[in-house]
C-alpha cells in the first residue's frame, strides 16, 4: 500500500536579513498508515519547518509532499483546504481558546465543519469520554491542569476524524507521569482509530515509549531512519548515538578507558552470557549501567561495560559476545 505521507527530496529555505537558512535539505521520508512516526533532533534542526511542511503551512522550497496520493503542491486550494481537514494537529502549548469552555472547545472544529448544534455536543461529550474528561465539560481551560487541557485539544483534535495527528512537542510543557499518560492516549487514539501519529519532539524517551518509527534531523538534514528497536540496538550515525546514548552511565566515560554497550531483546537476558564470559576469561570486568527500557511496548535491556586494560582480552571478549549474536558496539566519549 502507498506511504500515507511521502516526503520527497523536499527543501525549505527562508531568507532572513542575515541571509539564507537552509532549514531543510532534501529531506525524503514515507509514513505508512497506522505509523507512530518520531522525529527527532535539537533545537532548529528543522523539525517543526518539516512538520508544517505536512500541512503545507509551509511550503517546500523544493520537493513533493504527498498525502494520502494527493500532491499538495499540485491540487487547487480547495482540495488543499480538504485535505488539511484530514491533518490534525496538536502544540506545546495547547492552544485553546481560553473564552469558552471544555464542551465549546471541543464542538469549535464541528461548528466550523458544519456540524449542526445538538450533534456537535453530542459528539462533543463522546469526545470528551474517550480522553477521559467528561465531568469536566463546564469547566474552563484556566481551570485545567496541563494535561488536562492537552486531552482537551486532543478531543478537539480528532473530532472531525482526521487521517493524520500532528504532535509538536505536545508533551514537551508536561511532568514525566502526565507525559505518560497523554502518550498513552494517544497510543490507543492510534490503535482504536487507525489515525497516522506524527510526534515532533526532543526527547528520546517519548519516541522510544510510543514510536515504531524515527527520523533523526541534524541541521536540516536527516541523519539517520528507521525503525526505533533498530535504531536504538544498533545507532549507526553520531546524531542517533548521541540519542541513545543520552540517560545511561556516560559520566563515567572519562578516563580513557574502553567501554562497549550491548543490548538485550525480549528473548536473552544479561547474566547468564556475562557471567560465563568472566569464567571463561578469569578477569573481572566492571559493569558501568544497566537499563531496561520500554521501546515500543517491548523490554530492551541495555548494559555497559569497562573492557579489562589487557587489549588482546578486551578484543577477545568483543568476540565472544558478537558470537553469541549480541550487537556489541564500542562507547565513544566524543559522540
Ligand atoms: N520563518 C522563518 N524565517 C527564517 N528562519 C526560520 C523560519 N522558521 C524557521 N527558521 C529557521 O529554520 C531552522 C529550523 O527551524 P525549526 O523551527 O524547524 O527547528 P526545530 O527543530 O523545530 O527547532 P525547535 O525545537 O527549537 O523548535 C532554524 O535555524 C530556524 O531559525
Amino acid at each position: 500500500m502507498e506511504p500515507i505521507i511521502q516526503i520527497k527530496n523536499v527543501s525549505k529555505t527562508f531568507e532572513s536579513k542575515s541571509g539564507q537558512v537552509k532549514a531543510l535539505q532534501n529531506i525524503s521520508i514515507d509514513i505508512e498508515k497506522g505509523d507512530i512516526f518520531g522525529m527527532i533532533g535539537m533545537s532548529g534542526a528543522g523539525k517543526s519547518t518539516l512538520v508544517r511542511c505536512i500541512n503545507f503551512l509551509e511550503r517546500p522550497t523544493d520537493g513533493t509532499v504527498i498525502i494520502d496520493g494527493k500532491d499538495l503542491g499540485n491540487i487547487s486550494n480547495k482540495e488543499l483546504r480538504k485535505t488539511r481537514m484530514e491533518i490534525a494537529m496538536i502544540f506545546q502549548h495547547f492552544n485553546l481558546l481560553m473564552q469558552r469552555t471544555v464542551i465549546d472547545n471541543v464542538c469549535f472544529p464541528l461548528e466550523i465543519a458544519g456540524v449542526k448544534k445538538k450533534e456537535a455536543k453530542d459528539r462533543a461529550r463522546e469526545l470528551l469520554k474517550i480522553v477521559g474528561l467528561e465531568n469536566k465539560e463546564n469547566a474552563y481551560p484556566v481551570q485545567l491542569s496541563g494535561g488536562q487541557k492537552q486531552r482537551v485539544a486532543i478531543a478537539r483534535a480528532i473530532a472531525n476524524n482526521p487521517k493524520i495527528l500532528l504532535c509538536d512537542e505536545a508533551t514537551s510543557a508536561l511532568d514525566p507521569e502526565t507525559t505518560n499518560s497523554i502518550l498513552n492516549l494517544l497510543k490507543d487514539i492510534n490503535k482504536r482509530f487507525g489515525i497516522t501519529i506524527v510526534v515532533i519532539t526532543h526527547e528520546m524517551k517519548v519516541i522510544q515509549e510510543i514510536c515504531n518509527k524515527v527520523a533523526i534531523l541534524n541541521n536540516g538534514k536527516l541523519a539517520e531512519t528507521g525503525y526505533v528497536k533498530d535504531i536504538f540496538t544498533e545507532p549507526k550515525t553520531d546524531e542517533a548515538k548521541r540519542l541513545v546514548y543520552q540517560g545511561t552511565s556516560m559520566t563515567a566515560l572519562m578516563n580513557g578507558q574502553r567501554f562497549i554497550r550491548i543490548v538485550f531483546g525480549e528473548q536473552s537476558s544479561f547474566e547468564p552470557v556475562i557471567g560465563n564470559m568472566i569464567l571463561s576469561f578469569n578477569t573481572p570486568i566492571n559493569i558501568m549501567g544497566a537499563d531496561t527500557r520500554n521501546i515500543g511496548g517491548k523490554a530492551m535491556g541495555e548494559m555497559i561495560l569497562q573492557l579489562p586494560e589487557d587489549e588482546v582480552i578486551a578484543e577477545k571478549m568483543i568476540t565472544y559476545l558478537r558470537n553469541r549474536k549480541l550487537v556489541v558496539e564500542e562507547v565513544d566519549l566524543n559522540v
